[in-house]
């Protein structure tokens, strides 16, 4: 079975866009829990552009599902981490002026630094993915740091799907091939929507799960928030 993750990052920015506390960002979480999310995801980036530090202190209080918090591990993203001790980690490359994230991590000449990082991590209790492009070398690379999982980093397929489906997957296919033969567990996401989700389930035999938001909280404007979770999840099923 395949997991939904909501990102909730697009619903901070809302938030935040007003400077007051609506929508409730809480609140909100704990609704998409109930609408059939099986994982709440956020990305606090050190701009704090959308989730704040103290949002993710205030959503481990109250998640019930899987909490992953994704970020680059700098000294103030581990010591979050270390607080609140989430399900699961993702450990993303980002600059810190980086619109979005938009690459995966070079686990050859970063393997030294992701595997302190990541044994530190899994000494807490925490799962650790990282966030990978679909390279079998990075893959690779990745078994060697001690990581549980990896997320395939999807935007080169999404942003291909539509033009030729079948070239678009094709990396994917392969770097997941090589994932499972080396005992990680995988996860995907980034530019993940309704159009190409369930092409993505159905080529990539073993995904544990998928973490949506940019495309699910537009969608849920239109659609209504629980329409939509319920539409992405029959995606999966
Ligand atoms: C790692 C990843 O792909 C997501 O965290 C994505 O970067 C969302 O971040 P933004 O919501 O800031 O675009
Ligand atoms: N890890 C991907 C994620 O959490 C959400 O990415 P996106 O759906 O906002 O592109």
């Amino acid at each position: 079975m395949t997991k939904l993750s909501v990102n909730i990052n697009k619903i901070a920015t809302l938030r935040n866009a007003r400077g007051g506390n609506r929508p409730n960002l809480v609140q909100s979480a704990l609704d998409c829990e109930r609408f059939g999310s099986q994982g709440i995801t956020v990305h606090p980036r050190p701009d704090e552009r959308h989730i704040r530090y103290q949002d993710v202190l205030d959503l481990k209080k109250v998640v019930t599902t899987e909490f992953n918090i994704e970020g680059n591990p700098t000294p103030e993203f581990l010591e979050l981490v270390k607080k609140v001790v989430p399900e699961q980690v993702t450990l993303v490359p980002d600059a810190p002026d980086a619109i979005t994230s938009n690459a995966g991590w070079d686990t050859l000449r970063h393997q030294d630094f992701l595997k302190k990082i990541i044994a530190d991590l899994k000494s807490i209790g925490t799962r650790v993915s990282i966030f990978v492009d679909p390279v079998v070398e990075m893959v690779e690379g990745a078994a060697e740091t001690g990581t549980d999982r990896i997320e395939l980093y999807t935007e080169a397929y999404a942003s291909h799907y539509h033009q030729n489906r079948d070239q678009a997957i094709a990396p994917y296919a392969q770097a997941a091939e090589r994932a499972v033969a080396l005992g990680l567990g995988i996860n995907a996401g980034h530019d993940l929507d309704l159009d190409n989700l369930k092409y993505l389930k159905q080529n990539i035999p073993g995904l544990l799960e998928v973490s949506i938001g940019h495309a699910l909280i537009c969608d849920a404007l239109y659609l209504g928030l629980e329409n939509t979770i319920q539409l992405y999840l029959r995606q999966l099923s």
